[in-house]
């Protein structure tokens, strides 16, 4: 046996040698081999005639927009009033869309609006771009570097809350029809634009209506786009061009009250454990043991095999290889918060409520926890993961709404639909790679989801790494320029969506 030792230690080397080598082998030709998605930008057209400014009307319509203190704060709790002088203001600044023989519009749920653009064609599926009128709360109105409503224009950006949520996507597809229009062009295909008015607090008096007015009329859409996610720019790892991130799926949602109801009394005289501890040891085990990093099982793997090719050398041998390094990218994504939400359902404690005075010992404490549900796990995983961690039958986990993650819509060149959105988007961005992605955060198209099986989350605005603590946060802002990308976006989409929309398989085309 002893004797043997070299030769058995000489064929462990070997075959480990062997080993390594046929992995590298096998790495490097898929690197250099690895299919690459995009495709070439369209002839861009931003210096075409049909160009919408950026000028000083439409800057000051939008800025009026912003004015309006449209917060959304609670389910059912929001602001009539400043709703209504939103919808007169719309109404007044597009006149030629409000008195266009071909628009059709309906105020739904007192406030949301829908409006019905008539095409020509009406052999053609309808489409719908949406958007939303309400706006998050401000909290710390002390720290913006513009007051938080007054749409002012600072250094080549316009300031408030809305401008990247969502009014810019609301005015700016107006800004788009009412152009469009004012030149007598009228749509072949015929064209919705959806505006729910409490999206903020989970569009139940809106989005949801709108939903039901469309079902109820029968209405099956070709295509529906809303608020979405971003061109990022430095925001994905490994990628130094812009990237435009257009959802196909959204992550699902729970939010979960969390009690505990023990013995209160005098502060003098102390039980081992209060309701505040045993919550906060809840709390703390929940925020310890993250749900697990599921990188590689859902859609987000598929935007790493998009963008692999254009990645930078490191990156690119990851991307191109995730059969084999999948544990490592997941490790990478888990280490920020804002690719750490596409590898897992994530887990944020949202409020936390206990106490009436200092010398009295809380009998409750409740915590609210808001989940975002990883696409390929589900509300009862979520649900049962959490009972596990906290483990303690004092604490009651109590449902307050719940979201099962979104169907994936078509994407890549089988998907005609998803095809003319990366057209789109390449005029306006001609340098940018288009990937699908899904949404870590969740939008009003969930109440659409039985009108289109074709639905997309997108927005038509560069962000960075340091933008996007602005969304819900603190100096929300626009630059001018992103603006009128909008604008221009929405425009481009609309002429686009009247060219013939074809399925090229199996050597026949389907008009859609
Ligand atoms: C690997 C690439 C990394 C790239 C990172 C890119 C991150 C981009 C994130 C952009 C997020 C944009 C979110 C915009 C829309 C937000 C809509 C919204 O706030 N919706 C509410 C809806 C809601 C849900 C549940 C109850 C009430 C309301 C939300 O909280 O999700
Ligand atoms: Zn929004
Ligand atoms: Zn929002």
């Amino acid at each position: 046996m002893w004797a043997n030792l070299p030769r058995i230690l000489t064929l462990v080397v070997r075959g480990f040698v062997l080993t390594l080598a046929v992995l590298t082998a096998v790495v490097v030709i898929r690197t250099v081999t690895f299919p690459s998605y995009q495709t070439s930008p369209p002839e861009c057209k931003t210096t075409d005639p049909d160009f919408i400014p950026a000028d000083e009307e439409r800057l000051a319509r939008f800025t009026s927009a912003i004015q309006f203190q449209t917060v959304s704060y609670e389910r059912g709790v929001g602001t009539p009033q400043e709703l209504a002088k939103f919808v007169r203001f719309i109404q007044k600044s597009f006149p030629t869309v409000h008195s266009s023989p071909m628009v059709r519009r309906d105020v739904v749920g007192n406030y949301s609006l829908l409006y019905r653009v008539e095409g020509s064609d009406a052999s053609l599926q309808p489409y719908m771009l949406a958007s939303h009128l309400d706006v998050v709360p401000i909290t710390e109105e002390a720290n913006w570097e513009a007051p938080p409503f007054s749409g002012q224009l600072k250094d080549g950006y316009i300031y408030g809350r809305g401008t990247i949520d969502a009014k810019h996507s609301l005015m700016g597809s107006l800004e788009a029809l009412e152009f469009l229009l004012s030149r007598r062009h009228q749509p072949k295909r015929t064209l919705y634009l959806a505006f729910g008015h409490d999206e903020e607090t989970g569009g139940h008096f809106g989005a949801k209506v709108i939903g039901d007015v469309l079902t109820q009329r029968g209405e099956k859409i070709a295509f529906i786009l809303d608020e979405g996610s971003p061109v990022g720019d430095g925001l994905a790892p490994g990628v130094s061009k812009l990237l435009a991130l257009v959802s196909v799926a959204e992550k699902g949602f729970l939010q979960l009250r969390l009690e505990v109801n023990e013995e209160g009394g005098h502060a003098s005289m102390p039980r081992s454990e209060s309701a505040i501890g045993i919550l906060s040891k809840a709390i703390s085990k929940l925020e310890d043991n993250p749900h697990p990093n599921m990188f590689g099982t859902g859609p987000e793997a598929r935007m790493m095999e998009y963008v692999a090719t254009e990645m930078t050398l490191p990156y690119r041998i990851l991307a191109s290889n995730l059969w084999l390094f999948s544990p490592l990218v997941a490790w990478v994504y888990s280490r920020k918060p804002q690719t750490n939400a596409f590898a897992r359902t994530t887990t944020a404690l949202t409020r936390f409520n206990a106490g009436v005075k200092d010398n009295v010992i809380s009998p409750e404490a409740v915590a609210v926890i808001d989940h975002r549900i990883h696409p390929m796990s589900s509300v009862e995983e979520v649900m049962e993961f959490d009972r596990k961690v906290i483990n303690d039958p004092r604490v009651k986990l109590n449902v307050i709404n719940n979201r099962p993650p979104s169907p994936t819509s078509p994407y890549g060149k089988d998907s005609p639909t998803y095809m003319m959105l990366q057209e789109t988007i390449q005029q306006i961005y001609p340098d940018a790679l288009v990937t699908p992605t899904f949404m870590v955060a969740n939008t009003d198209t969930r109440h659409y989801l039985n009108l289109s099986s074709a639905i997309y989350r997108f927005n038509p605005y560069v962000m960075t790494p340091s933008d996007l603590p602005r969304f819900h946060g603190v100096n929300e802002r626009i630059s001018v320029q992103n603006y009128e990308r909008v604008m221009n976006f929405y425009y481009h989409l609309i002429v686009n969506m009247d060219k013939p929309l074809e399925l090229k398989r199996h050597g026949h085309e389907d008009e859609l």
